[in-house]
C-alpha cells in the first residue's frame, strides 16, 4: 500500500501504463447514486486506479458489474452493508472518495441537508479511520463546510487525523468559474483560469476574478460572482426535484482524485488544485478549514497556497464568507463532540 512507504514514490511508481501492482485502490462510496455512477465510470479509465471499490446501501454490485466489462485493467468490485460489505471495499485503500448522501431540492440550502448527511458522513469516516487510516479521504457529501470538520473530528478522536489527508472536493466551483467567465469574456476554457476560495455554499464560495488575469466591468463582476456562488441552485431549479448536480460534479471529482492520483502514485510535482483543508490561512480570524489553492504531493497536501492579493470588492466577500464559514464548522465538530 503505497500510503505507508516511507521510499520515494516517484523511483516505486513511475508512470504507470496500464493498472499495475504499483497503482492505488480507490474507494467510491455512495457509488450507485447520481454522482457515484458516472464518478465511477470516469475513475475506471484512469491507470493509476489497480482497483476500483464500489460501495452503496443499494445497487453497487450492479454498477461493478456493469463497469467491470469495459477494457480498462483496473479490478471493479461492488459491495453493500451486508457480509462486511463496508470493510471490504475499504481495507487496503489509498483514496476514498465519499459522494453518499442526499442531495437538494429547490428552496434548499445545503446546511438543510446537515440532519441526514452528518451521520452517513460520520458512520463512513469512522469506517475508513478503522479499515483503512491512512487513506486520503475526499468528501463530496454537502454540506461539505461541516461533512469536512465532521470527518476530521472522527479521525481525531480515533487518534488517525492527518491533515495532509482530508479534503473536501470543492473542484466544482473552479470547473463552473471557468466555464461561466469563458462564456462572458469569450475565451477558450483553457485561458479562463480562476482562483476560488473559502467553502462550499453560497457565499462562502469567494471567487477572485482580479486574479485571473482578465479585466471585467463592474457588472460582470457582480454577476460573474454570484453565478459562481450560486452555481449549484442552478441545476437544483432546473432539475426540478430530482436532485443537484451529479454529471458536472462527477468530472469535477474525477479531476480531483486523478491530480491526487498523479501526485501520490505517479509522483508529478507541481499539481494544484483548490481544494477545502485545514489551513492556518484564517487561523487568526477563528477559521479551520478553508479553501484555497493548495499544492498536492506524495503524502497529500504538500503546500497550501496564500490567498494572494485581493481587491476591495473581493475582500468584502471574504469578510462576509468567514462568520458563515465559522459557523458551519463549529456545527460539524460539535455534532461528533456531542454528549
Ligand atoms: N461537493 C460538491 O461540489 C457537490 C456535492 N454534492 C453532494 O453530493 C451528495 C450526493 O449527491 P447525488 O449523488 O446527487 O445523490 P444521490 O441520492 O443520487 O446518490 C447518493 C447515493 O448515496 C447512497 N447512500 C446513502 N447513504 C449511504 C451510506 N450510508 N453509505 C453509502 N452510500 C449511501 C445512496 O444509496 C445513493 O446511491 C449530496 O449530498 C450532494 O449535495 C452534489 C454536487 C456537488
Ligand atoms: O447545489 C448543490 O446542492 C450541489 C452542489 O454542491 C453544487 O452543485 O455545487
Amino acid at each position: 500500500m503505497f500510503a505507508i512507504r516511507q521510499i520515494s514514490p516517484i523511483a516505486k511508481r513511475a508512470f504507470s501504463t496500464s493498472a499495475s501492482s504499483n497503482a492505488a485502490k480507490v474507494a467510491v462510496l455512495g457509488a450507485a447514486g447520481g454522482i457515484g455512477q458516472p464518478l465511477s465510470l470516469l475513475l475506471k479509465q484512469s491507470s493509476l486506479i489497480s482497483h476500483l471499490s464500489l460501495y452503496d446501501i443499494v445497487n453497487a454490485p450492479g454498477v461493478a458489474a456493469d463497469l467491470s466489462h469495459i477494457n480498462t485493467d483496473s479490478k471493479v468490485t461492488g459491495h453493500v452493508p451486508q457480509n462486511e460489505g463496508l470493510k471490504a471495499a475499504l481495507t487496503g485503500c489509498d483514496i476514498v472518495v465519499i459522494p453518499a448522501g442526499v442531495p437538494r431540492k429547490p428552496g434548499m440550502t445545503r446546511d438543510d441537508l446537515f440532519n441526514t448527511n452528518a451521520s452517513i458522513v460520520r458512520d463512513l469516516a469512522t469506517a475508513c479511520a478503522e479499515h483503512c487510516p491512512k487513506a486520503h479521504v475526499l468528501v463530496i457529501a454537502n454540506p461539505v463546510n461541516s461533512t469536512v470538520p465532521i470527518v476530521a473530528e472522527v479521525f481525531q478522536k480515533a487518534g488517525k487525523f492527518d491533515p495532509k489527508r482530508l479534503f473536501g472536493v470543492t473542484t466544482l466551483d473552479v470547473v463552473r468559474a471557468s466555464r461561466f467567465v469563458s462564456e462572458v469574456k469569450k475565451i477558450p476554457t483553457e485561458e479562463a483560469k480562476i482562483t476560488v476560495i473559502g467553502g462550499h455554499s453560497g457565499v462562502t464560495i469567494v471567487p477572485l476574478l482580479s486574479q485571473s488575469g482578465h479585466s471585467f466591468t463592474e457588472e460582470e463582476v457582480k454577476a460573474l460572482t454570484h453565478r459562481i456562488q450560486f452555481g449549484g441552485d442552478e441545476v437544483v431549479k432546473a432539475k426540478d426535484g430530482a436532485g443537484s448536480a451529479t454529471l458536472s460534479m462527477a468530472f469535477a471529482g474525477a479531476r480531483f482524485t486523478n491530480s491526487l492520483l498523479e501526485a501520490t502514485v505517479a509522483g508529478k510535482k507541481g499539481i494544484v488544485e483548490p481544494t477545502f483543508v485545514k489551513s492556518d490561512v484564517f487561523a487568526k480570524e477563528g477559521v479551520e478549514f478553508f479553501a484555497t489553492n493548495v499544492e498536492l504531493g506524495a503524502q497529500g497536501v504538500e503546500k497550501i497556497h496564500p490567498v494572494g492579493n485581493v481587491n476591495e470588492y473581493e475582500q468584502g466577500l471574504i469578510n462576509a464568507a468567514i462568520p458563515e464559514l465559522k459557523g458551519n464548522i463549529t456545527k460539524g465538530k460539535a455534532f461528533i463532540n456531542k454528549a
